[in-house]
Formats: C-alpha cells, structure tokens, sequence
C-alpha cells in the first residue's frame, strides 16, 4: 500500500539519518569494502533514494455513505493514494482541483451482479498472487462545498474515479514488463466503474435506478513508459463529455511515484435495451 510506502520511507529517511549521523560521528569513510558487501555510505545513500516528501494528499473525510450506493461504496475515506491537485500536467488538469473533495473506496464484492463474480477477469481468474494482486476502486466524492460551486452538465471534465492497484509477475508479455493487454483491461474495468458512477449522478438520468448498462465501444491505449512486473500504480479517470448515448472518458495509469505510465481513451455507449 502507498501508505506503508510512505511510513516505509518515513522510516527509511530516519533511518539515513541515523546511518548518516553514524558515519559523521565516527569519521567512516563508508568504501565499498573489498571483499564485495557494501559499506555504510552506500547505505545512507540508498535509504536517501528510497525516501521522497509526500505530495499533497487529497481531503479525508468521514462522511457516512451517499444514500444512492447503499451497497456498492463501503464507507472507507481513503488515506493511502495521493491527490493528483499539485499535478503540473496540463493534459490532466481536472476543473475541480481547486476545491475540496475526497475518496469513498467501492466494494465489487458486495454488488449483485453476475459480471462481478467468478467468471469476472479482474476479480476472478487474474485476481491473485502474481496476477492483479490489488484492484481496489475508489469513487471521487466532491465535498458540500464543491457541489454548489460546481457547474452541472454533461460536459465538464473532472476525475470520477481512481484505482489504486498493483500487478505481480505473471502477467508480463516480454519480460518483466506487464502486458499491454493486460494495462489496457485495467483501464477498461475502471473506465466502466467511472460510468457507473456517472449514471448514478441524480442529474444524470431521468431515474437513477433504472438498469442502463453501457458497454466499451472504442478504447484507446498509449503506452507511455514500461510497467514493470510488480509494480504498483493508480489509474485516475476523468469523464470528459456525454453526447446522448455515448460517454467520454480518458485515464492516464502513474506509477507510485507519479510518472505516467499509460494513457486511455474511452467510448462508452449506453446500450439500447439494457
Ligand atoms: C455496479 C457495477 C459496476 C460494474 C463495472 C463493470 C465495468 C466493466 C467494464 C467492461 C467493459 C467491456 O469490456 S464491454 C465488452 C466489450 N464491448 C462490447 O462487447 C460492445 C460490442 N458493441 C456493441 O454492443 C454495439 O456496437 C454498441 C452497443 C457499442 C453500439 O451499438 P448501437 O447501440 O446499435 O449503436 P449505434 O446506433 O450503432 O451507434 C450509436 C452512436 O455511437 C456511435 N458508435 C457506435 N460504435 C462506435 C465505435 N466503435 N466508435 C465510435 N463511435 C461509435 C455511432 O456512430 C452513433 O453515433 P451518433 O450517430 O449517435 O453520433
């Protein structure tokens, strides 16, 4: 988890600290010893690489479920994934990144329904040690304040949804890298849970209950940089526009460290009959 990777680092950083202190005190030099093993400075100088400042992270809250996910959101403000506010990247700049909001983790066990079960890719047959080891989904909840000032409509980019996630080693096309097949299903799954979230939106539909199911009808991926084998990474989906029928989506997938790794496009089209 991000969290512990940043206990973990905090704890790296004192670490560095007492090791640096260590050296300083005592006049070592810190050499690559002959016989191979690493001397002290070495060590010092890997604890300092491990170790970065946090960025910013998004605002927790302890809000009780919105009434319209009764089953589906579990109440469980996120702590461990970071807010992408401080962003510099124009591409991805979300209209609301200016106010507040924070994360309600989703719960696809608890949903009825059959696509959700066994049978499902990413929470059945890849789901496991060395395969899709986490796919935990978090819907992005704007805050009292955000709500009034935020503009309704079908067209005003925002992020939806976000999937903190992480990816073993069994996975891979060549080598040590994940698949791209693999990066592209991930994407999809979370493209579908941003839908999900949008048609459920009461200025969405003329009932918020009925069962419109919509499926992928276009998806483009760019792979950016290797997604290596036991990665860690969250992808972050901005719906961008609805026109009737079909809604737009893009995602980006960062690495824990916040590099984009990949980039998404998506077309959903909400089925005739479903
Ligand atoms: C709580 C649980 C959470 C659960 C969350 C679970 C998430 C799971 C996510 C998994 C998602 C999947 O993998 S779904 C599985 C993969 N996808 C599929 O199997 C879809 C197969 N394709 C189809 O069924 C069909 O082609 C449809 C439904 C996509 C479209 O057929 P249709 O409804 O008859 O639409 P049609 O009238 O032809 O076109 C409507 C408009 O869309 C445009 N259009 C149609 N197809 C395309 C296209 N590929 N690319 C661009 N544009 C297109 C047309 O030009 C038209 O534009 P205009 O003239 O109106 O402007």
């Amino acid at each position: 988890m991000m969290q512990s990777h940043i206990r973990q680092s905090g704890a790296a950083a004192a670490a560095a600290v007492a090791l640096f202190s260590y050296c300083t005190a005592f006049g070592r030099e810190g050499k690559k010893e002959e016989n191979g093993s690493v001397g002290v400075h070495h060590l010092v100088a890997a604890a300092l690489v491990e170790w970065r400042p946090p960025r910013r992270h998004a605002a927790i809250s302890s809000a009780p479920l919105t009434s319209f996910y009764p089953n589906l959101a579990i109440c469980e403000p996120i702590r461990d994934v970071e807010s992408d506010n401080d962003d510099d990247d124009d591409d991805n700049d979300d209209n609301d990144s200016d106010v507040g909001f924070y994360y309600l983790r989703m719960n696809p066990k608890e949903v009825e329904r059959t696509s959700l079960s066994d049978s499902h890719a990413i929470f059945g047959a890849l789901s496991g040690t060395g395969m899709i080891e986490r796919y935990d989904i978090y819907r992005r909840v704007l805050d009292d304040v955000a709500v009034e000032r935020k503009p309704r409509g079908g067209s005003s980019r925002r992020e939806v949804v976000i999937v903190n996630l992480s990816v073993g080693d069994k996975l891979n096309g060549h080598g040590g890298i994940v698949h791209g097949g693999i990066l592209s299903l991930l994407f999809d799954e979370a493209m579908g849970w941003a839908y999900e979230c949008l048609r459920h939106e009461d200025d969405w539909l003329d009932d918020p209950s009925s069962p419109v199911t919509a499926v992928t009808a276009n998806l483009t991926v760019d792979f950016r940089a290797p997604f290596v084998e036991g990665s860690e990474g969250v992808i972050r989906v901005y719906h961008d526009e609805r026109k009737g029928r079909k809604i737009y989506f893009t995602a980006k997938l960062e690495s824990k460290d916040g590099e984009e790794m990949a980039k998404g496009s998506f077309l959903a089209i909400r089925m005739k009959y479903l």
